[in-house]
């Protein structure tokens, strides 16, 4: 992974939704250098939210990265200008090996770019390097993200979003992904995760939004939401 820019996306009266039912309603939010993470319960728009920064749904307001305004709805443009999504389920192509799945994310570089980065991916997830020639389908859960990751990393994004990289991965590999998560944020490449492992994702995160019916409920520093009353009793079960 290379040094990336510390970029900060600014998200201001974004709205977004499905045929005319509008999930997200005149959101605003910071994501700033660092992990932010996204809470909220299923069907608070969180996936909505993602694919609507990421250019895969049409939307309403305005989402500057590093102050200079993105499209809506041009997902080519989005990874153009630095984002890169994970969406939930990974979706690699199961029939292809590790190689040929991170070669394609890395499908809009010239193809010496490419191999430089794909020379890197290897050395930043080791464990996808022993297994390059493996066909992704056969690779455990915990694997197949890590190859996600790795792919979205391929197109060398400035922000860098993940749709529940956790979900349904042991204890040991949510550990071991959210360690990538820090370690990519540490050189430079902002990160946005959407997560239900809300006392892991807060650990690992900087700074958190909680959503709910589509709007932003609480937001700050990590550790406070980690400690405030609503996001305790909500979703930690503490009284
Ligand atoms: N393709 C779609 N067409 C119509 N409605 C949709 C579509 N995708 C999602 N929705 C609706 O939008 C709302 C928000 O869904 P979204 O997937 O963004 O929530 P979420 O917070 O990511 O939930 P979860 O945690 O369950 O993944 C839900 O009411 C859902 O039914």
């Amino acid at each position: 992974m290379s040094a990336q820019n510390n970029s900060h996306m600014s998200v201001r009266g974004l709205s977004a939704g499905y045929h005319g039912f509008q999930v997200i309603q005149d959101m605003s939010l910071d994501v700033r250098p660092g992990v932010t993470v996204v809470l909220g319960p299923n069907g608070a728009g969180k996936t909505t939210l993602l694919k609507a920064l990421a250019g895969l749904l049409p939307r309403a307001g305005e989402v500057l990265l590093d102050g200079a305004a993105l499209p809506s709805a041009d997902a080519t443009a989005c990874v153009r200008r630095g984002l890169a999504l994970v969406a939930e389920g990974r979706q690699l192509f199961p029939q292809m090996t590790v190689t040929e799945n991170l070669e394609l994310g890395g499908w809009l570089i010239p193809a010496r770019l490419r191999a430089e980065r794909l020379a890197r991916a290897f050395e930043d997830f080791p464990r996808l390097k022993e297994r390059a020639a493996q066909l992704a389908g056969t690779m455990s859960g915990g694997e197949q993200q890590m190859v996600a990751v790795a792919r979205a990393m391929m197109s060398g994004p400035r922000l860098l979003m993940l749709d529940e990289p956790s979900l349904g991965l042991a204890p040991r590999m949510v550990d071991e992904l959210l360690s990538i998560v820090r370690r990519i944020a540490s050189q430079g490449v902002t990160v946005l995760m959407v997560e239900q492992n809300v006392r892991k994702a807060l650990q690992a995160a900087d700074r958190g939004y909680v959503l709910e019916r589509g709007r932003v409920v609480a937001s700050g520093e990590a550790q406070a939401l980690l400690n405030s009353d609503a996001v305790r009793q909500a979703y930690l079960g503490v009284a």
